[in-house]
């Protein structure tokens, strides 16, 4: 493991019953490095996120944040040691507004009691920081919106925001593109270059390939629950491998 490694996995392998869906998963992700995973359906991209974010623990292997082992640490553990993500499904408040939702993991990463129950407590720290990152996301004028008035995309955008408002070391973005319009994809593109021109550390599963390609320094390609490469999106691209297993069919 190098100094600099942010987040560092070495030799994951997950079975489930008679099935290997992860073998021999080596990886370090250098801080502030946009990482793309790929791969094709199947492929273990979800699975892999679930074992660094700690909602499966593998059973081989170790995953290390910024230089601590937490393969044996809970979810909430993790988030805490600084791994934010975001899911495929949504997991916004939509009664609340905007502005609460974001100011809920304000709250949470400043170690106040939050309750979905009550109404967030005021608390002028907690506002900044969300007002900051609503700005961040383009999001603005939209604080005193109810969150499920929202447009998909302007959805996608305030989930990001409230992993902004935690401060992430490590953020993982799965599928941030889905069910997205096409005329949301530019803006939303933007959102995710801001978190990286930010200096964050970001890993995107994502399938819309010119996305991918256009916004990471490195690209993770998976296979059957391996890595078949880790490289820029170039050598990636003309890697023969990578092309016979994937790329060839898709790209
Ligand atoms: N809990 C589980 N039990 C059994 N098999 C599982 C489980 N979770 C995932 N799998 C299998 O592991 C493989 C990898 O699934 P995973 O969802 O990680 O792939 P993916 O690359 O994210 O695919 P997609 O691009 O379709 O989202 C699949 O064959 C899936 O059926």
């Amino acid at each position: 493991m190098t100094d600099h490694a942010v987040l560092t996995l070495e030799h994951i392998g997950l079975r489930i019953g008679g099935a290997r869906i992860l073998q021999d998963v080596s990886l370090q992700v250098p801080a502030g490095e946009m990482l793309g995973v790929i791969g094709p359906n199947g492929a273990g991209k979800t699975t892999l996120f679930n074992v660094i974010s700690g909602v499966i623990r593998p059973t081989e292997g170790t995953v290390h944040l910024d230089g601590r082992d937490v393969t044996a640490e809970p979810i909430h553990r993790r988030a805490a040691a600084g791994l934010g993500r975001t899911f495929q499904t949504s997991s916004l408040f939509p009664a609340l507004t905007v502005l609460e939702n974001v100011r809920l993991t304000a709250q949470a990463h400043a170690g106040h009691a939050t309750s979905v129950f009550h109404t967030p407590r005021r608390s002028d720290a907690a506002t900044a920081t969300a007002s900051a990152a609503l700005a961040e996301v383009g999001l603005a004028d939209r604080a005193d919106t109810v969150a499920s008035g929202l447009a998909h995309g302007q959805k996608r955008k305030l989930e990001i925001a409230m992993l902004i408002a935690m401060d992430p070391k490590v953020i993982l973005l799965d599928e941030p593109m889905a069910g997205v319009g096409s005329g949301d994809v530019p803006a939303i593109t933007e959102v995710i270059r801001g978190l990286h021109r930010g200096g964050r550390t970001v890993l995107m599963v994502e399938h819309h390939m010119e996305v991918v390609l256009g916004l990471v320094d490195r690209v993770a390609v998976m296979h059957h629950g391996e890595l078949l490469a880790v490289d820029t999106p170039e050598a990636v691209m003309a890697n023969p491998t990578v092309q016979s297993a994937y790329l060839g069919e898709s790209v």
